[in-house]
């Protein structure tokens, strides 16, 4: 397997202050003996709410943190171990904070990083134009960083992590903050990326649209454990969640009648939301309203992660 978590663990020591000169000794355990295994290849992503403990994962993964226990391994390295030996191997993305130098054009960053990770200069050719060309980077390579747009730096964020030929790509929240067209351009390189290098890619998400376009596997955490490793779908059904159809007609009607386990859950003038099963794709669904109903405009709604997991525990609760 190419990243292998055994039992793994990450405790924090955290001091707090509870009075004047006292102090009170506290342990986080952020990552609580987890466990998995992606296949080279494989697009995985993490989810879990705030906290949960997926960055601290991603780090000890990267080598940035040491775990207090168990075992880990990234293409047979131990990550703490050999940071540096693993760095020409894996490349890394935070959606929040960028890895470019603020003040300079982006083009001088990636030189930067051709001499730093000493990539040869047939290869650092040969990756720079294929990122340049698929994430439309052309026109930018010139500008300074901190005059790009936010999907544009995020653009050339990834192909700063792409230049050395990483066989594993970590992406924390490669979406956020970004329009639909840049989120759309952000998964699509994302696809062929997987597709035609085969690169490994473990996603760390809030946006539950990336993990449904992009990975057909996905491993949920909370409060440092995993409490789920499967399809998406899979996860849907066991929290049975539903996703929302937003629908607009010409005019106010009665609620919406399609049978099957959709509903009307809310009306207001002429727009009216259905709930339906999460796990199931929505084309059914709307190809019978459409061809039922005057329809004018319609948009999907993902339950968000929160919602998902919470609804897990209250059906492991009941059951
Ligand atoms: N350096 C640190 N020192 C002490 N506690 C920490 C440290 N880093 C993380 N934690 C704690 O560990 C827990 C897990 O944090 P982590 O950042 O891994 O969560 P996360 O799932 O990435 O959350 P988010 O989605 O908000 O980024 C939290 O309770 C956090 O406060």
């Amino acid at each position: 397997m190419f990243i292998e978590v055994d039992g793994v663990e990450k405790v924090f020591e955290v001091r707090r202050r509870t009075g004047f000169l006292k102090r009170e000794r506290r342990q986080v355990r952020a990552v609580d003996s987890i466990s998995f295994t992606v296949a080279r290849g494989e697009m995985v992503g993490y989810i879990g709410p705030n906290g949960a403990g997926k960055s601290t994962t991603i780090k000890m993964l990267t080598g940035i943190l040491t775990p207090s226990g168990g075992r880990l391994r990234v293409a047979g390295i131990d990550p703490s171990r050999e940071r540096r030996r693993l760095a020409h191997r894996i490349g890394v993305v935070f959606g929040q904070r960028t890895t470019l130098w603020w003040d300079l054009p982006l083009i001088d960053s990636y030189r930067l990083m051709h001499r730093m990770y000493r990539i040869p200069d047939g290869r650092y050719r040969e990756n720079l134009d294929r990122c340049v060309e698929l994430l439309e980077l052309g026109g930018l390579l010139d500008v300074p960083v901190r005059q790009l747009s936010l999907g544009q730096r995020m653009r050339g964020d990834i192909a700063a992590a792409l230049l050395h030929d990483p066989e594993v790509l970590y992406l924390d929240e490669p979406t956020i903050g970004l329009d639909v067209i840049s989120k759309a351009k952000v998964r699509e390189f994302l696809r062929e990326l997987n597709h035609d290098r085969g690169t490994t890619v473990l996603l760390t998400t809030h946006d539950l649209q990336d993990i449904e376009q992009l990975c057909s596997r996905v491993m949920v955490i909370d409060h440092g454990r995993m409490v789920y490793d499967g399809p998406l779908a899979g996860l849907h059904e066991a929290g049975g969640s539903e996703r929302i159809l937003v629908v607009d007609l010409e005019r106010e009607l009665p609620p919406i009648e399609v049978g099957g386990a959709a509903r009307v859950v809310r009306t207001e003038g002429p727009r009216q939301w259905l709930a339906f099963p999460a796990g199931e794709p929505a084309a059914g669904l709307v190809s019978q309203i459409a061809a039922d109903y005057p329809l004018v405009d319609l948009s999907v709604r993902e339950p968000d992660i929160e919602a998902v997991i919470a609804r897990m525990y209250a059906d492991k609760a009941s059951a």
